[in-house]
């Protein structure tokens, strides 16, 4: 058929009626994940709504993600001037909207994150694992935890080691609380898109201002001192400082690796952390799958500790992150896609111009490609369990040139710092709690995860 002929039988996709003027946008605002879900179920694989006069779609079809995400990338860019990440991240990887310079920046970072490259950062997460667990064993046994806030702790504690050298961290010290009120004022950017605008004076605005000021002074600061030292220490700023354009032989600019690194530091430790929270909790509520778990554990450990060099002998371990992934995932949805190109997909038009976004979350509970999907299985990613399903109704990462950089990254750490814990404890929710994922730029536990952390 002609792109002329398609057009013609095309069909609006059913959506929720939106309001006058904002459309659809106070259902995102009020809950975003919980719209997403009652519409997927409401109205199928594609859903329309519009915000404001902007129409946008959002499909939950592995299909249509392969069309949009791999297929046919070219034609659904990235868009910039979202708020959110881009406020913190500027121009880096992950937010930066033109597909020429972010094929210059990709190619350039790519074997940072390279496994061989990670597998020789492995001693770094060994020894944050241990320092999280020498800190729990001054708890009392069943001692009152945030779960959140506990691996939060772990995977900032990570990135820092694996972004800046032991002998750096003093310095760095500062970094975190400052990224986190970034990171707060971008949640905040958002879901009040009427917020007043960043030059004046209100208490968030100044806040944000400050943060941004601190975190400027010490990357650069960095920058430059590491700028003059002859010794490369081998972690990812000094890869950053090093990273060349194959074909041209440029490297980044100061403040290009500025962005990468709060980049790094933003993409890379909350969805982590976030992931092995809900992990907990679904082995709280399934003590049969945590035992088989530290069943796994005894027999390759005996005891001992675990490093990273293990976890090619832990498959149900990995099976366990895998599938916590699936079910919370940190990333709910990929970053608005920019539709230049007349496109039908299902049958529905999605008009040039408009925006399209994939849910992870809906892919991954999807009926039709997941046997009870809302069951908390972990053999469905065993070798021999495959069942035949199409490889994009899970993935966690994001799939075609923009899946995430950092992905075995996170798979490494999360094994390894489920395999540390579970060796020695059995968290359980605290009575009387009741988990509720809430959109924050990622998929985070409501008010955190409280959990008692008993031993075993
Ligand atoms: C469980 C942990 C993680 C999850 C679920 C996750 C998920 C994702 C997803 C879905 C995307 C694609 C977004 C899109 O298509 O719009 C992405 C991109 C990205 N992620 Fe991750 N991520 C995780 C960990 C990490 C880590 C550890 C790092 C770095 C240390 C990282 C850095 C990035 C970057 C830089 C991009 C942008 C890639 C590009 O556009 O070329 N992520 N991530």
């Amino acid at each position: 058929m002609t792109e002329t002929a398609l057009k013609n039988t095309a069909l609006i996709a059913p959506g929720p009626r939106g309001r006058l003027l904002v459309g659809n946008l106070h259902d995102f605002i009020d809950d975003f994940l919980l719209t997403m879900d009652r519409d997927f179920i409401a109205y199928g694989d594609i859903v329309r709504y519009r915000i404001g006069s902007r129409v946008m779609h959002v499909v939950s079809n592995p299909h249509y993600a392969q069309h949009i995400l791999v297929d046919h990338q070219r034609d659904f860019p990235k868009v910039g001037g979202n708020g959110g990440l881009e406020i913190i991240a500027g121009n880096g990887l992950i937010s930066n909207p033109s597909p020429e310079s972010w094929l210059v920046q990709r190619r350039m970072m790519q074997p940072m994150f390279h496994r061989k490259r990670l597998a020789a950062m492995g001693e770094k997460i060994d020894a944050a694992g241990a320092r999280m667990l020498q800190r729990w064993q001054a708890l009392p046994n069943a001692a009152p935890i945030d779960m959140n806030h506990e691996m939060l702790q772990v995977t900032l504690d990570i990135i820092m080691q694996t972004m800046f050298s032991a002998d750096m961290l003093g310095e760095v010290g500062k970094l975190a609380p400052a990224v986190t009120a970034a990171v707060d004022y971008a949640n905040y950017q958002i879901f009040n898109p009427f917020s007043l605008p960043l030059p004046l004076p209100t208490k968030r605005n100044r806040a944000y201002m400050q943060a941004r000021k601190v975190l400027d002074s010490m990357i650069f600061g960095l920058i430059q001192q590491r700028r003059a030292m002859n010794e490369p220490l081998g972690d990812l700023l000094d890869m950053l400082l090093e990273a060349q354009d194959a074909d041209t032989g440029e490297r980044m600019s100061n403040e290009q690796i500025r962005d990468e690194v709060l980049t790094i530091f933003a993409a890379g430790h909350e969805t982590t952390a976030n992931t092995l929270t809900f992990a907990w909790y679904l082995l709280g509520e399934h003590p049969e799958i945590r035992r088989q778990l530290q069943a796994e554990l005894d027999q390759v450990l005996q005891g001992r500790a675990p490093s990273v060099s293990d976890l090619s002998n832990l498959p149900y371990t990995n099976q366990v992150f895998k599938e916590a992934m699936r079910l919370y995932p940190a990333a709910p949805i990929t970053g608005p896609r920019r539709v230049t190109k007349p496109t039908q997909l299902g049958g529905y038009d999605l008009p040039i111009d408009s925006r399209v976004i994939v849910s992870i979350t809906n892919l991954h509970r999807h009926p039709a490609f997941w046997a009870n999907p809302l069951e908390f299985d972990p053999t469905r990613f065993a070798p021999n369990a495959q069942q035949p399903r199409h490889h994009l109704a899970f993935m966690p990462f994001g799939a075609g040139p923009r899946k995430c950089i950092g992905n075995n990254l996170a798979e490494m750490e999360g094994a390894l710092l489920l395999a540390c814990v579970a060796q020695h404890y059995n968290p359980q929710l605290q009575t009387g709690h009741q988990v509720q994922p809430e959109m924050a730029i990622t998929m985070r536990a409501k008010g955190g995860m409280p959990m008692l952390l008993k031993r075993r």
